[in-house]
């Protein structure tokens, strides 16, 4: 499923009207049947009042209108702006209202009465302003829409809750809270962002009829990965394979001060199925750690007088050596120490290579070698830590995730999985995914290293986008699981998950 803004939602139209030869008459007639099929579906014959705005989000108001009253359901219908402003394919669809015998009212004539109207009505239908919002909301509708929002009664918007926009544009103005929202054909951008995504309620998307064939001239391609993506995009291993071909994997992790974050991402890449697994750690992080992970081999790295970690690149060098893949930073601790290591492998490790937590701090510092390097990198920073190597606030990037994400991978070269709700992981061709997983359990300390662990594992075995964008899902849905058998999201721990994970692989394999 594609996610889009707004202007991409309308040349998408544009295509499907112009190219493909489908009248947007019909997308609208197809828009008001689907949801008129989901209303009676969802609340059967009760009470409507459908409030409609001039543009096209307004056609599909009238559209909806009609195929409830053809029904013999009571709606009442009124339109905001003067009748005269309506043109093009929502004038079409109001004619169409009013040749099948159907009454409107204005909603300036209904005004005065609208308490007493309350108590005829149980739902709104939202078709006032959808992808097309332009600038800060103008009079009439922030009166409105508050009016809307403390009716109590259950709104349901069409396309997008009025005064969203489809994009990432902040919002400093009245926006419709809605208790379902029915997204027509693609998924809107706004969705995904913390601060607009409380106003679309439940959110579903409705089919309309535009041609998939129409998504290719999407400059921007963005999609969502869920179940069904996991599932179609997994290579299943040759029964064949042996534990070298599964990856030999090193991981570069703790501080003396900090062996917990070198338990977990190492537990949790043996979990994910890393074939042949060396951690590089102090000599007291492997005496604590070495019991409990048995999958794994050890090697001693050099560490400072406050033991952290500082190998000498004799050290690093025997490191690679062999290794498919390699990741540092859980538990590394903050300091120079970090940077030479870091850059280190960034100029001479030729495999993909996993940037994490502490070795996040040094990106910024290393962008130039970055931008050289030839095999894959891989970045996993949570907002704040993104914020540090674009200098955003870490508003900003909550704001402007997709661009910023984005941009980044785009201009290094790099893979970027910004985590957060509705993790995005941003190729550095452009493509970028969105999770679909997930919960509040996962907002945690050392929820990150389980995540780099199952990434290191996969990435060995799966096309780098789809070891991103699966380990990223598979993680939310081990913490789904929790949720689904009834436990509260306090009591999900980051070995929990791991230990949920033989159960979130099955998706891999089957489909619930
Ligand atoms: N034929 C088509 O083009 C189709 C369009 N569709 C619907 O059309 C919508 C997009 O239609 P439009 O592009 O006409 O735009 P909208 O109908 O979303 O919004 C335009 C209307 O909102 C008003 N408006 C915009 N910004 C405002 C602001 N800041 N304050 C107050 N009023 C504001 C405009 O004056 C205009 O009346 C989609 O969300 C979808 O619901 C679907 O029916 C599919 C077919
Ligand atoms: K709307």
């Amino acid at each position: 499923m594609r996610i889009v803004t707004g202007e991409e939602m309308a040349s998408v139209e544009a295509i499907t009207m112009n190219k493909i030869g489908l009248p947007g008459v019909v997308l609208m007639e197809n828009a008001g049947r689907e949801i008129a099929r989901k209303l009676i579906e969802q609340y059967g014959d009760k009470r409507y009042l459908i409030v409609i705005g001039a543009g096209n989000n307004g056609g599909d108001g009238f559209a909806v209108a009609r195929m409830l009253m053809e029904q013999g359901i009571t709606v009442m219908t009124c339109i905001i702006p003067d009748e005269s402003r309506f043109v093009g394919d929502a004038k079409q669809h109001k004619r169409i209202y009013e040749q099948s015998g159907y009454r409107w009212k204005y909603w300036h004539d209904i005004e005065h009465e609208w308490l007493e109207m309350l108590c005829d009505l149980d739902v709104i239908v939202d078709a006032m302003i959808g992808t097309g919002i332009k600038g800060a909301l103008k009079d009439p509708y922030p009166a409105i829409i508050k009016k809307l929002n403390r009716s109590q009664k259950e709104i349901v918007s069409i396309d997008l809750p009025s005064g969203v926009p489809a994009d990432e544009t902040a919002i400093a103005h009245e926006a419709v809270y809605a208790a379902k929202t029915y997204s027509l054909q693609l998924m809107k951008l706004s969705y995904f962002l913390e601060a607009t995504k409380p106003f679309y309620g439940e959110m579903e998307v409705l089919p309309i009829g535009v041609p998939p064939a129409t998504f290719k001239h999407l400059e921007k391609q963005r999609c969502v990965w869920g179940e069904e993506e996991v599932f179609h995009s997994w290579f299943t291993s040759s029964s064949f394979a042996h534990k070298g071909n599964n990856g030999r994997v090193g991981i570069i992790a703790g501080n003396d001060n900090m062996p917990g974050a070198a338990s977990l991402v190492t537990t949790a890449a043996v979990q994910s199925g890393a074939g042949l697994l060396t951690v590089g750690t102090t000599r007291p992080v492997i005496q604590a750690i070495a019991t409990h992970v048995k999958e794994a081999m050890f090697t001693t790295l050099s560490a400072n007088q406050e033991g952290l970690l500082a190998p000498t690149e004799k050290e690093l060098f025997a490191f690679y050596e062999n290794k498919t893949v390699v990741t540092i930073g859980p538990g590394v601790g903050r300091g120079e120490h970090v940077k030479d290591m870091v850059l280190h492998a960034i100029t001479h490790f030729n495999g993909p290579l996993i940037l994490d937590a502490d070795a996040l701090r040094v990106v910024a510092d290393c962008l130039d070698s970055i931008r050289k390097r030839k095999e894959p990198l891989i970045i996993t920073p949570h907002p704040g830590e993104m914020g540090m190597l674009t200098g955003y606030e870490v508003e900003q990037i909550k704001q402007r995730r997709f661009e910023i994400a984005e941009a980044f991978a785009r201009e290094n070269g790099i893979y970027v999985v910004l985590k957060g709700p509705h993790t995005i992981v941003a190729m550095p061709d452009g493509f970028l995914t969105v999770n679909m997983s997930g919960n509040e359990g996962l907002a945690k300390g050392g929820s990150g290293d389980v995540l780099t662990g199952m990434i290191t594992a996969l990435v060995t075995r799966q096309k780098t986008q789809v070891a991103l964008s699966t380990s990223v899902y598979l993680h939310g849905y081990a913490a789904d699981l929790y949720k689904k058998e009834g436990w509260s999201t306090e009591s999900i721990t980051p070995s929990h998950l791991i230990a949920k994970l033989p159960d979130a692989f099955k998706v891999v394999t089957s489909k619930s």
